[in-house]
């Protein structure tokens, strides 16, 4: 069971599909679900691979202010299990959520542009928000995984290309509290898996 109050639902609210290549070319029939505030740069998959790249992206739609709510999370559901797709938002096993919408494209970034920040118990605030610095349209929207994952089903050798770059991305279980909080806002339920280890 969830340890964090968790109302969420095992369905999304709204029907969501997920964007693919023949999905969102040819045929066309993907619908960007926040079109006035980001869209998917989407990859197409390397010819004859059949493997997904993930290295598709979200970017701004507009210039967003320092610290502006980008969006609520409104179409989340409970996830059925940790996955690359999930985000943790509490210190119990099955506090993991799905996005459900075009933020799935948010990828990880050691000098992020963006924060998802999930107060614990208040769902309804939970949000993508601007960090201080702002955001420019045509801007990739990031944000710091570790600021949510505590340790991730699938990690990944980080390609953000930052100064900071901190090189293998597992979770926040792997790196010190002074290297998360350097890099970005860190949710409550991270702080106090760190105290707790
Ligand atoms: C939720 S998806 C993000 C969207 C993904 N780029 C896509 O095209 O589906 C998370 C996955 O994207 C990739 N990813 C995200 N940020 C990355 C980064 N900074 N460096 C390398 N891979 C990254 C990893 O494969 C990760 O497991």
């Amino acid at each position: 069971m969830p340890t964090a109050l968790s109302p969420l639902p095992l369905n999304p609210p709204e029907v969501w599909t997920k964007p693919t290549y023949s999905n969102t070319h040819g045929g066309k029939t993907y619908k960007p679900t926040h079109p006035d505030l980001f869209k998917v740069e989407f990859t197409p998959p390397v010819s004859g691979s059949g493997e997904e790249e993930y290295s598709s992206r979200l970017v701004a739609a507009r210039d967003f202010e320092p610290n502006e709510t980008i969006t609520r999370l409104t179409n989340i559901s409970l996830a059925p299990e940790k996955a690359y797709s999930s985000v943790q938002f509490g210190s119990g096993q099955r506090d993991h959520l799905e996005l459900n919408s075009d933020l799935l494209f948010m990828n990880h970034s050691c000098s992020p542009t963006a924060e998802i920040r999930l107060p614990t118990n208040r769902p309804h605030e939970w949000e993508v928000r601007a960090t201080s610095k702002g955001l420019k349209e045509g801007e990739a929207i990031t944000f710091f995984y570790p600021s949510t994952e505590w340790d991730m089903a699938v990690g990944f050798d980080c390609s953000c290309g930052s100064d900071n770059c901190l090189g293998k991305i597992k979770g926040a279980k792997h790196i010190s509290i002074a290297d998360l909080e350097e890099r970005s806002y860190i949710n409550d339920h991270i702080l106090r898996l760190k105290e707790a280890s």
